[in-house]
């Protein structure tokens, strides 16, 4: 059991049911969560992460329990949120990427070489040694982005990811995020919560949630086109 598994899974937050009842079976590389404001998504991507705890049903990412084995899970699942600035902690930008690393067992050297080869890989080279919370908000989210990738992750959870960029920025982002996803390694994972229908067509299956439920599982254009139609303009 390698994938995502969810039966009769469900969030209580305070008085209210936040998620209910929710059964998924995935196995897809790239996952993309749609629906409404409010209607659940961030809160399943927090589920998946283990950063809210199912108050009903079970839940397994990646085979693991996100209670019991949180210490494993939070090693293998990369979060990524719309809003850059809550994940950068370190003063410089390469600070920052290597801190990613820092409970990870290998030796210095191989260390620095990741955290050079990231950079490189997400166009951060050149402004290593600047200040990360001086970069602007696209460059802070592929800055997140590099921090995230260079631990390897298995799965990425990422909500609204580009939420706040410029078109050209958002490009970039995304095509990140999915180009990683699709790299070799078929147990790493994407799921992707977003408001953007175009990076929701190009993932492998779409997850469409209404009032806290799951309404539709599929092909991404079948799921966007039933979230279209149900929609009151
Ligand atoms: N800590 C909390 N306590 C109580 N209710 C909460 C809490 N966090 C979220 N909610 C409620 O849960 C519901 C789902 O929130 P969630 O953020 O998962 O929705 P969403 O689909 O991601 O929305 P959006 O598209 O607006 O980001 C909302 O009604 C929200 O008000």
């Amino acid at each position: 059991m390698s994938g995502i598994n969810l039966e009769g899974a469900g969030v209580r937050l305070g008085d209210t049911e936040v998620l209910r009842d929710v059964t998924l079976s995935l196995d897809a590389r790239t996952i993309a969560v749609i629906g409404e404001n409010g209607s659940g998504k961030s809160t399943l991507g927090r589920l998946l992460s283990g950063l809210v705890p199912a108050t009903a049903g079970t839940v397994r990412v990646l085979g693991l329990d996100p209670v019991r084995q949180a210490a494993e899970l939070r090693r293998r699942v990369a979060v990524i949120f719309s809003n850059p600035d809550a994940q950068i902690i370190m003063p410089t930008v390469a600070e920052d990427v290597a801190f990613s690393l820092r409970s990870e067992k290998l030796p210095r050297a191989e260390k620095a070489d990741r955290v050079a080869a990231a950079l490189e890989e997400f166009g951060l080279a050149e402004l290593a040694d600047r200040s990360s919370h001086d970069l602007s908000g696209g460059q802070k989210q592929l800055l997140a982005l590099c921090g995230a990738f260079v631990r390897r992750p298995d799965l990425v959870v990422a909500d609204e990811p580009t939420a706040y960029l410029d078109a050209r920025n958002a490009r970039r982002v995304a095509d990140h995020l999915l180009a990683d996803a699709a790299h070799s390694d078929p147990s790493h994972r994407l799921v992707l919560v977003t408001h953007d229908l175009g990076l929701a067509q190009r993932c492998d299956t779409a997850v469409l949630i209404q009032d806290g439920r799951v309404a539709e599982i599929g092909a991404p254009a079948q799921v966007i086109a039933t979230y279209e139609a149900g929609i009151r303009w």
